[in-house]
């Protein structure tokens, strides 16, 4: 449901408070796979229960998969892929997961087809259909192999060496999970380093993994059932974060702070934030302070790759010019991220323009922004974007299309907007 609108009234007061938010989306994606991959029993505490890891979820039940919702909100994983998927994997509105998946599916001696929605079916797949076939997997989809649907018959693959065309996290774990049934070594070469969760939890199941600089190796074997602790998602605690560099105080603790995916608090700090962060507890706050432009370039990308629309709108209410280059990758996500983003400060009325590979964006200083009716083009990124935008710099009342797209990664979101702001927020 990707069409209901969120109108939001913002009051003067700014944002405070303690927001506790979900559970890592990427680590619950990779939670999943693995223990599903392992034969035995292994736990999850903290999975995101948003609809993008929800479809990784039901995925791997067409393989027999079977999992357990304890009361206390664990889930217990009896692992095993025990036959072909008795139907189509819908993989929702996830480039995660169709791509990982895909990686399982050309390790599995049977026939899978991946699907997705509408969005996820206009998004680029021989990314991860190359490479498959490289390593001997049969892999068919539409226009010539390179959109979704993917058939995908497997088994029978062969280690190969494998120099990313781009960036990707996405890729690197498709690869790495196929090779965990292929013979001999699977090595993957990223341009710029990736986040890290797969190879991490790869070591932790018992698989055997090398990682040199940007190149990752993994072994072919068997992996053991584990305990998988989801801690909380940075890249939904940055929408927090920068409705409190615009006009507050936020406090938020158990945050994944690992390799690759805590580069945007860095941004805010150059940008004149107030961060404090506690490696230890994973507790991150944010204040207020008056922020000023940055140069955002091609190597701080990857970092910060989902955080970019959220990082504009910061830039927006700073004093001076920001530019981003190197992201065309943001023109691959569940919508072109550089005219989306763009789109929605335009509607805000800021200033902001379009590069090839970036984009510009001029700063308003302390000035308000407008009320703005902003498209989300079904993104749930522009969406929680343009809804920090609207209760930390306008006052009246903004109107936010395409609003179901927020369940894919943060449900209670509008919860956590009205509890921090005090705004007026009603999805309809
Ligand atoms: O591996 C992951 O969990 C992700 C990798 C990134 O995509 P790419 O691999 O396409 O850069 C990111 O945009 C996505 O939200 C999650
Ligand atoms: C790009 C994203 O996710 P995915 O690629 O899994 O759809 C995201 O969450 O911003």
């Amino acid at each position: 449901m990707h069409d209901s609108v969120l109108s939001v009234s913002a009051p003067a007061s700014g944002v405070k408070g303690t927001v506790q938010v979900p559970g890592d989306k990427s680590i619950s994606h990779r939670a999943l796979i693995l223990s599903a991959l392992a034969e035995g029993t292994s736990t999850i505490t903290g999975l995101s229960r948003a609809e993008d890891p929800t479809h990784t979820r039901g995925a791997l039940a067409q393989f027999g998969v079977e999992f357990t919702d304890q009361p206390d909100g664990t889930v217990v994983v009896h692992g095993g892929l025990r036959h072909e998927p008795v139907d189509v994997l819908d993989c929702g509105n996830a480039g995660t997961g169709i791509r990982l998946l895909s990686g399982v599916c050309a390790g599995f001696d049977g026939l899978s087809v991946l699907t997705g929605d509408q969005y996820l079916r206009q998004r680029p797949m021989g990314r991860v259909t190359e490479p498959l076939r490289l390593m001997g997997a049969q892999v068919d989809a539409r226009d010539h192999g390179h959109l979704a649907p993917l058939v995908i018959r497997g088994a029978g693959l062969t280690g190969i060496s494998y120099e990313l065309a781009a960036a990707s996290a996405q890729v690197k774990s498709c690869l790495l999970l196929a090779g965990l049934s292929a013979a001999g070594p699977t090595t993957v070469v990223e341009p710029h380093p990736t986040r890290a969760h797969t190879e991490e939890m790869l070591l932790a199941t018992g698989a055997r993994v090398e990682i040199n600089g940007t190149a990752v190796t993994v072994h072919p074997g068997p992996l053991t059932p584990a305990g998988h602790h989801v801690p909380g998602d940075p890249s939904q605690a940055a929408f927090w974060a920068v409705a409190a560099a615009l006009a507050g105080e936020i406090e938020m603790p158990n945050l994944y702070l690992g390799f690759g995916r805590a580069d945007f608090l860095n941004v805010l700090r150059r940008m004149g934030a107030d961060v404090q962060m506690e490696a230890s507890t994973g507790s991150v706050r944010v204040a207020a302070a008056s922020l000023c432009g940055v140069e955002i370039t091609g190597a701080d990308v990857p970092g910060i790759v989902d955080e970019i629309p959220v990082l504009a709108v910061a830039a927006a209410g700073a004093k001076g010019t920001t530019v981003i280059t190197g992201a065309e990758e943001l023109r691959v996500k569940e919508s072109d991220r550089i005219a989306s983003t763009v789109a929605m400060l335009n509607a805000f009325g800021v200033r902001a323009e379009e590069r090839p590979d970036g984009m510009v964006i001029h700063g308003q200083g302390d000035r308000a922004f407008t009320p703005g009716q902003v498209d989300s083009a079904g993104d749930h990124r522009i969406a929680m974007a343009a809804a920090v935008a609207a209760v930390a710099r306008t006052s009246g009342q903004s109107t936010i299309t395409g609003w179901g797209s927020v369940a894919t990664s943060y449900p209670g979101f509008v919860e956590d907007l009205v509890a921090v702001s005090g705004a007026r927020a009603q999805p309809i």
